[in-house]
């Protein structure tokens, strides 16, 4: 099954990968990050899976979500009839649920469901025993409950059932999940909940502020990103999946169900951006809680709940998403320097206070330790946004994102009244934009360069007018942006930083796609030139690489036409927000 093939669904606790054959692929429970009770998209069948379909197990002839909703809809049509099957999870009460019912939508369809439970990662066959009609799988920690409403039949370690739907049928199959030591949850209704799932959507929806173009695709991107967060604490995660790979077959193969301060502010600013200031004060206060403390021990991510050890680690019994191996768990970038973040950190919150988010003392006096650290940190090198494991430099984009956040506090004293000292912020902000113009510009090629006295290119350049550390018509903008158009265009699509010096450039063999990211800041940067035209073809260009569903991977490799990297990504979402309103 190709990554495009997989369609989402969750319940703002967690999420599940469902193919386009019916087989849910990929689930993690209770949260995002726990260990699986499906992983074969990580291996075989053999480490866990749930497929239900029509007998025969083939593509479903069309699927859609319910409008403005994360409720699947796919659809076989077969030679007796056509069948229908709804997926999503209801809002969580107390124990997460998957809930599928089948619907007969004409004639009379045989339909088939293999249920095979693997916990801890594709690792742990559980026992599996059937009480009154219903089945419950036992592992270690976890439980998983079945509610049929056919029989299944165990063999082979997997439970089956073949029945017939006919025109007119609803039959909901219901599977939940507790911890082993709890006794059995109170069984759900799959219809009051499948109405109870469509509110709450279609009303989250109704709150969305952009009308401008593209919408329906703004919306599934929001909602995408909504379905990443993390709903009891407000952090938001990467993406849903780990070690979905970069490189199909390769190394590149990283845990993204973390809550990292990038992708998290970045997604907290088209959510702002859109009208959703709850879940930007969600998010303020889950910072707060994950980065107290001493700010030198900042993170540049944490669990959803705020967890700092993170560590990497290597599931060798799982094959990998078409041999990518390893995979992995965990993600050693944790203990990264990134300096980018507090640019991030600092933006985003001075974003969400013009729109409307109420003030906050403890916030404040964060901000400003975080400051302290910048001012007495941000001339040295480290890993950079793209988290290479190869040796630290001055990366020309964490400067401007030092210069950020200097630049948003000063702001935050003139505009909000704030207290600091703003006499030495102003004066460390100029320090800095002219050191980058110095040593992170190339005046023989006219372009800001990756890093200081690198000639290396790199898309995080086109933040630059974006943040608004120079303005698009500076000569110097200008430049950057053809040469990034002449060097690093891959099929009309934005790499990151030139692929044949992978292995200089991050330190990992292999090659990878472009990064969608990059090529919806070209868009953005080709707006603001005043390239409409050539900005509207590019993001067409980027709508079509998404799936049938409207969803996105962290890259789209042109060599073999395919979405790679995990999915769907909050970092390729967050973008197209941003570039669809630069269009309006
Ligand atoms: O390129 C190597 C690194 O790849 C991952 O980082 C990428 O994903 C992050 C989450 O979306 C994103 O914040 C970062 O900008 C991307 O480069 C991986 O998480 C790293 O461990 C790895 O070193």
């Amino acid at each position: 099954m190709r990554i495009e093939d997989y369609a989402l669904i969750g319940d703002m606790q967690s999420a599940a990968l469902v193919g386009r054959d019916g087989s849910i692929d990929w689930l993690c429970l209770p949260r995002f990050d726990s260990p699986s009770c499906f992983a074969s998209l990580l291996g075989s069948e053999r480490n866990g899976h749930w497929w239900l379909g029509p007998t025969g197990r083939k593509h479903a002839t069309r699927r859609r979500y319910r409008p403005d909703t994360l409720i699947l809809e796919s659809e076989w049509d077969t030679p007796t009839g056509t069948v229908r099957v709804i997926d999503f999870m209801p809002p969580r009460d107390v124990n997460p649920d998957v809930v599928r019912i089948v619907e007969g939508v004409s004639g009379s369809v045989e339909v088939s469901t293999v249920l095979r439970v693997r916990f801890d990662y594709g690792r742990i066959v559980p026992w599996v025993r059937r009480t009154d009609g219903h089945l419950q799988a036992v592992g270690g920690p976890d439980s998983a409950w079945l509610h049929s409403p056919v029989p299944l039949k165990g063999g082979d370690y997997a439970h089956r059932a073949t029945f017939h739907v006919k025109e007119g049928e609803r039959l909901p199959f219901v599977f939940t999940w507790h911890p082993s030591h709890q006794s059995m949850p109170a069984e759900i209704s799959a219809e009051e909940q499948l109405h109870e799932t469509e509110s709450l959507w279609t009303e989250w929806v109704s709150q969305c502020s952009y009308d401008g173009p593209h919408r329906e695709a703004v919306v599934r991107s929001l909602i995408t990103l909504k379905a990443l967060t993390y709903a009891p604490t407000g952090g938001i995660v990467a993406a849903a999946t780990t070690s979905l790979p970069e490189d199909l077959g390769g190394v590149r193969n990283w845990d993204y169900r973390y809550c990292w301060l990038r992708d998290a502010t970045m997604t907290v600013d088209a959510l702002i951006s859109s009208g959703y200031i709850d879940e930007a004060a969600d998010w303020r206060a889950w910072l707060l809680r994950a980065i107290a403390g001493r700010p030198q021990d900042l993170q540049i991510m944490y669990g959803v709940a705020g967890e700092r050890r993170l560590p990497e680690l290597e599931l060798d019994w799982l094959d990998g998403y078409e041999d990518s191996r390893p995979v992995r768990i965990g993600n050693g970038a944790v203990e990264q320097l990134q300096l980018d973040v507090y640019g991030e950190v600092m933006g985003s919150l001075y974003t969400a206070r013009t729109k409307g988010l109420g003030a906050d003392e403890r916030a404040w006096s964060i901000q400003r330790e975080l400051l302290d650290y910048v001012a007495e940190h941000w001339d040295e090198p480290d890993e950079g946004l793209w988290e290479v494991r190869g040796p630290r430099r001055h990366f020309t984009h964490s400067k401007v994102m030092c210069w950020v956040a200097l630049d948003r506090a000063v702001r935050y004293v003139e505009e909000f009244g704030r207290t600091g000292p703003v006499a030495k912020w102003r004066e460390l902000r100029d320090t800095v934009h002219a050191e980058i113009c110095d040593k992170g510009y190339d005046p023989v090629r006219n372009t800001f360069t990756q890093s200081y006295g690198s000639t290396e290119l790199d898309a995080s350049l086109l933040l630059i007018p974006l943040v608004g550390f120079l303005p698009i018509d500076d000569p110097r903008v200008a430049g950057t942006v053809a040469a990034i158009e002449k060097e690093l265009l891959s099929d009309g699509f934005v790499l990151r930083y030139p692929v044949a010096e992978a292995n200089d450039v991050d330190g990992l063999p292999g090659a990878e796609g472009a990064f969608l990211a990059c090529s919806f800041w070209l868009v953005e940067v080709m707006a603001m030139q005043g390239r409409k035209k050539e900005a509207e073809e590019l993001f067409c260009r980027l709508l079509a690489l998404r799936n049938d569903l409207g969803l996105l991977a962290e890259e789209y490799d042109p060599r073999y036409e395919r979405l790679v990297g995990n999915f769907p990504q909050a970092f390729s979402h967050v973008p197209l927000v941003h570039a669809a309103r630069a269009l309006s």
